[in-house]
């Protein structure tokens, strides 16, 4: 069997390969044609964060298996199409934490004392030692956005440096911040007492563009913004508006909006206070080759052995128990993602109950499965079949299952009631035929949904005139609505609206939802 390089892969994990018997190309630095003219002849595929993985590139891929990612993000890799065509795409989550999170100190660093202003003065053979005065870290705030893997490395060097450190992470609970001596607090008092700003979150629909001109606005005027997770997260107009005005003193990135990044597409480059790396977070030899050497053992027993590690599309289970649980694994996950875009407040307690058919078979990959849909909306790809219960325990999330025979109206039932400190939710979901999964009610209403795609949630007062005020609405922003699915509450004369979309809700649409009349509520939800 064959497996193609397209990346740079520490030396380590090409050796690995081999010495399992299989066949190794490495070819870097090929262009979209190139690969696609190739892909055809390959089993396995190892990449980084420079080659793109796309349903087109995929087209081409007759006998590809596998896609091993030498590290975390998979921003560069169409997920639905690889599992469409039964690709598994697996990553290596754990390799590069602390090397990214040291790029973040380093960055601090040589912000505070100018190093990287001072050596090209220097080198153009001035000698400025008044212009370059700097600040001590010593007792200064640092101020921790995700505090994640990387996000608490960061924060325990920071302590080391003598530094007081604070976070916003809405996600994780008070608890797990404390007993890492980290004070959790709101992103807006983040802003305001953060001396230095390290962000740690992952790219989601909720992180883009988290730092916006608000956020700079709140910042005190010699804060210092560092970003080594990933381009979107800040928006890039408004940091450079920040730094060319002074409202911010400074800022240092690791990754950008659009990468490769240049003065042309990245104004930011052309500020004297405002220094760069070409996304090296991870580039260090002890983590290539630790990324290296875990991708290609995982790559390897995959194509010669059949086992799934870290795979991000595939949960860890014998094909013996997949045809059986299949359809409710996706069915969890469903559930899953649904409520963690429903919930508001960090997740406490999980109750899961198995009804009917269900209470029969081995349930605990579909409580899996519904974890991974759980933090897939704040974690992306750092979440998969086999860590997704680590993180739920090391986030202090209390998991209860539970198995009856009773059901409400259907064969099956999956019923999961997730609790957080501001609230609860409660869906149903079923399987209809072999593979057929609907949400089947949302807390009290019942209704028949296949949630997927993006969507929007309406909740209303049931009265006339409604349904045609929310379809001119969209109808104006040009918004197509591809289904439709009344959910109602006859006591309480309540409904919810469930209406799948041909594109996303951006947040003026879903601004103009909310005040329309007898509409109490709305959300934009994307699975
Ligand atoms: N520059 C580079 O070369 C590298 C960048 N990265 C990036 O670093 C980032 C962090 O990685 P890990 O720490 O491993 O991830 P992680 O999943 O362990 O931590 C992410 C944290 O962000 C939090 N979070 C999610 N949504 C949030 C929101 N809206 N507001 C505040 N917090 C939120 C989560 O609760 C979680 O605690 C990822 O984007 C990853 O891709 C990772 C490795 C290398
Ligand atoms: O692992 C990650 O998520 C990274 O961002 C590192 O990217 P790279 O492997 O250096 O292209």
């Amino acid at each position: 069997m064959r497996v193609l390089i397209s990346d740079n892969l520490a030396q380590v994990g090409v050796d690995i390969l081999k010495q399992a018997g299989l066949e190794v190309d490495v070819k870097t630095g090929l262009g979209p044609d190139e690969i696609k003219a190739v892909i055809g002849g390959y089993e396995g595929l190892i990449i980084r964060s420079a080659t793109k993985v796309t349903a087109d590139l995929l087209e081409s891929a007759s006998r590809l298996k596998v896609v091993g990612r030498a590290g975390i993000g998979l921003d560069n890799v169409d997920i639905p199409a690889a599992s469409q065509k039964g690709v598994i795409v697996m990553n290596a989550p754990d390799g590069n934490a602390t090397t990214t999170a040291e790029l973040a100190i380093s960055m601090m660093m040589a912000l505070s004392r100018n190093i990287p202003q001072a050596t090209a003065s220097m080198k153009s053979g001035k000698w400025e030692k008044k212009k370059f005065m700097g600040h001590e870290l010593s007792g200064k705030t640092f101020g921790v956005v995700g505090i994640g893997r990387i996000g608490s490395i960061a924060a325990n060097r920071a302590q080391g440096l003598k530094m007081k450190t604070i976070a916003y992470d809405p996600h994780m609970p008070r608890e797990v911040a404390e007993k890492i001596g980290v004070e959790l607090v709101g992103l807006e008092e983040l802003a305001a007492r953060s001396d230095y700003i390290s962000v740690h979150v992952p790219l989601t629909k909720e992180t883009k563009h988290l730092l916006s001109t608000e956020f700079f606005a709140a910042m005190k005027p010699s804060g210092m913004l560092i970003d080594c997770a990933r381009g979107g997260v800040c928006d890039e107009a408004a940091l450079y508006e920040a730094l060319k005005s002074g409202q911010i003193a400074g800022a240092a990135l690791d990754v950008y909006a659009q990468e490769p990044t240049t003065l042309e597409n990245c104004p930011l480059l052309g500020l004297d206070n405002f220094i760069c790396t070409p996304h090296l977070g991870a580039s260090t030899s002890e983590a290539q080759e630790n990324v290296a050497v875990a991708i290609a053992e995982q790559v390897a027993d995959y194509l010669l052995k059949g086992t799934v590690t870290n795979a991000v599309n595939v949960p860890s289970v014998s094909d013996e128990v997949l045809a059986q649980v299949g359809p409710y694994i996706t069915l969890g996950e469903m559930l899953g993602n649904m409520h963690m875009q429903l919930a508001r407040g960090g997740v406490q307690e999980v109750v899961l109950e198995y009804g009917g058919a269900l209470a029969d078979l081995n349930i605990s990959p579909i409580t899996v499965a519904f974890l991974k849909g759980l933090f897939m909306p704040i974690l992306k790809e750092a979440v998969n079949y086999v860590n997704a219960p680590i993180i739920a325990r090391d986030r202090g999330i209390k998991i209860v299952e539970s198995r009856t025979d009773r059901t409400e109206d259907f064969i099956n039932q999956l019923s999961v009631k997730v609790i957080t400190d501001a609230g609860e939710n409660v869906l149903v979901g079923t399987v209809f035929g072999k593979n057929e999964p609907r949400l089947v009610r949302l807390n009290t209403f019942r209704l028949e949904a296949l949630p997927s795609g993006p969507m929007l949630l309406v909740f209303n007062n049931d009265v006339p005139g409604v349904i045609g005020a929310l379809g001119t609405e969209l109808g104006k922003a040009r918004v197509n609505i591809s289904r439709m699915t009344v959910g109602q509450e006859e006591k309480s004369k309540q409904n919810i609206i469930f209406l799948g979309t041909d594109q996303l809700i951006t947040s003026e649409l879903l601004e103009r939802v909310r005040a329309l009349d007898n509409i109490s509520d709305a959300q934009a939800l994307d699975l």
